[in-house]
């Protein structure tokens, strides 16, 4: 352990809330830390003087709102951005990095959400990239690569053939040799952003204990995540960061949950409960704000029974078998199941986004087997997908642009949309969700991941469709606008549009849906109605027929595309 002297500004002094982050534990060494660093882009400060140090063996969170300048930070400590103003010091010294290399190499390391590995390469060769150990003659020693490869992940408790192509496993498992090349870099500092969006339960607690043997390590996590429950799990300190200015550092036990996601909103969260994030006055409608969204008033809402939209023994190859579900209005069905248990496919064939090999669909009494995804949404129904960027954000266009883009056939007279319109649809989605642009005007391109993905959001919901399928739509989205997803739905749903909600988040699905039909395989395996809609019974049907570690199936894993 260092002392002391060589640990100045251990707490920076700027945070608002400085005294509320009292520590116990004696002070350690900074393994890495940021003084007074500025980061500037085109109409924004997306760092303001922000200070901050990571301790070696701690797990230390990263938390704000959407656009609150955690991923620029993140570029800045790991070489991508260089800092306008301020230091960096890595054990005590001032660096600087120029590329990404040089962080990586001075033992600075990250796992990204979508992982940057080489699909068609092994497993071995992506761990060992660029460090393959060699034989005399100056040849891979593919004997020894694999070998290590195989102690390494099975020291992560993973059971994986090093010889396997890495496209062939799922994406947990990929990120996990993702994680396992960063650890075998002799890194310090390992930096995981938003490391468990795209597990499932199972592989969430394989990387809990792989933090845990880092920490043991003496190795510093800085972990990103807007999953509150996973940070109070693992992390020991928390640092909170709001419109690119340093708010908080602090131990995280003892922190109170309320305490800290008001630390990010820079709002009272009793008055956020009470009133909703956003008030409404003055746009001349009530857009069903937060308010009148209790409980009791969910008792009231009326038993509509008639489907807006049955699904009658859908089948596709490999995906889907045999799966029949009713959508009703003024519902939420939630769909539970795995990764791979054949969700999203379900919801896009329900949107004619992916063709059938039999099976019906009906909607509005027509049957759609032949609608294209164009057909869907003409009909009314609309499909928010999972992989949001891949399908859907065109980053060279405004904000603006990108929200109206699908909706104004729906709003225009003679093809043409009164300016006027557009803006006042927009200003109410920016507000409602909390979109964090300069203007309309900004391209979306220069938003932050979160608020790109409250922006194909809007889109969807202001396309005013008669069912709506949602596939993870608060992934990513800080805690502020996901009450206010959630609410949004919830207002949607009243309305009488019929909602089929997506999400790896339990306690959403079980706090957002009415109804939940459970996936498995591609089958329906279970459905949970009323009071069977509890966390318990869902992890019960899951866990019930959860396949064994090995026995998956690789291909369900995988994208249809
Ligand atoms: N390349 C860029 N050009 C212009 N503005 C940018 C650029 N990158 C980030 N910004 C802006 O900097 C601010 C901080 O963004 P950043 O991506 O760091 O937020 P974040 O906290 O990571 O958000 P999220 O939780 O949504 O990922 C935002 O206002 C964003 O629009």
């Amino acid at each position: 352990m260092a002392p002391p002297e060589a640990v100045p500004q251990q707490e920076p002094e700027q945070g608002q809330e400085q005294e509320q982050g009292q520590e116990r534990r004696p002070a350690q060494a900074a393994v890495l830390e940021a003084r007074s660093v500025s980061k500037r882009f085109p109409g924004v400060m997306a760092l303001d003087d922000v200070s901050f140090s990571l301790r070696a063996g701690e797990t230390h969170a990263l938390v704000g709102e959407n656009g609150a300048g955690k991923s620029t930070l993140i570029k800045v400590l790991t070489g991508v951005h260089r800092p306008d103003g301020g230091e960096l010091r890595l054990g005590g010294q001032p660096v600087r990095f120029a590329r990404p290399f040089e962080a990586q190499q001075a033992g600075i390391s990250t796992i990204h959400q979508e992982v940057n590995l080489v699909p068609l390469m092994s497993v071995a060769r992506n761990i060992f990239l660029g460090r393959e150990p060699k034989n005399r003659i100056g040849l891979i020693d593919f004997a020894r690569m694999h070998r290590e490869a195989t102690e390494l992940l099975d020291g992560f408790g993973i059971r994986v053939d090093p010889r396997k192509p890495l496209h062939t496993l799922g994406i947990g498992t990929r990120q996990m040799v993702a994680l396992a090349r960063a650890v075998s870099v002799d890194a310090q500092v390992v930096i995981m952003d938003e490391p468990t969006s795209s597990l499932e339960p199972r592989e969430v607690e394989t990387l809990f204990r792989i933090i845990g043997n880092l920490r043991g390590q003496g190795i510093a996590v800085l972990y990103v995540s807007h999953r509150m429950d996973e940070l109070y799990r693992i992390c020991d300190r928390v640092t909170v960061l709001r419109d690119g200015r340093h708010i908080h550092t602090g131990d995280l036990a003892g922190l109170d949950r309320m305490r800290l996601v008001s630390m990010m909103l820079g709002r009272d969260l009793s008055e956020v409960r009470r009133t909703g994030l956003t008030r409404f006055d003055g746009d001349g409608r009530d857009e069903g704000n937060s308010e009148g969204r209790d409980e009791e008033n969910d008792a009231a809402r009326p038993p509509e029974r008639t489907p807006a939209l049955t699904a009658t023994g859908l089948n596709r190859r490999h995906q889907l078998h045999d799966i029949s579900l009713s959508l009703y209005g003024g519902e939420v069905l939630g769909l539970g199941g795995l990764l791979g248990s054949g969700r999203s496919e379900t919801a896009k064939v329900l949107a004619g986004a992916l063709s059938l090999d039999s099976g019906e669909i009906t909607f509005g009494g027509r049957t759609l087997r032949r609608l294209g995804s164009a057909g869907a949404i003409r009909a009314g129904i609309s499909l928010l997908p999972e992989d949001r960027k891949a399908e859907g954000i065109v980053p060279g266009l405004s904000v603006r642009e990108n929200i109206v883009l699908a909706a104004m056939p729906r709003h225009s007279r003679f093809g043409v949309v009164s300016r006027r319109r557009q803006d006042r649809v927009v200003g109410i989605f920016m507000r409602r969700l909390r979109i964090k642009a300069s203007s309309p005007e900004q391209p979306v391109g220069e938003l932050s991941g979160g608020n790109q993905q409250k922006v194909l959001l809007a889109r969807w919901l202001c396309l005013e469709p008669k069912v709506l399928l949602l596939d993870e739509p608060t992934r990513g989205i800080d805690v502020g606008a996901k009450a206010e997803v959630q609410s949004l739905i919830d207002d949607l749903a009243r309305e009488g549009l019929a909602v089929l909600l997506i999400s790896s988040d339990t306690e959403e699905l079980i706090e957002g849906a009415d109804r939940i039909v459970v996936l498995r395989g591609g089958s329906v395996a279970g459905e949970l109605e009323g009071d069977a809609v509890t966390e318990s019974q869902l992890l019960e049907v899951l866990a019930d027929h959860s396949p064994a570690p090995t026995g998956k199936a690789p291909a369900a894993q995988e994208d249809p595309r």
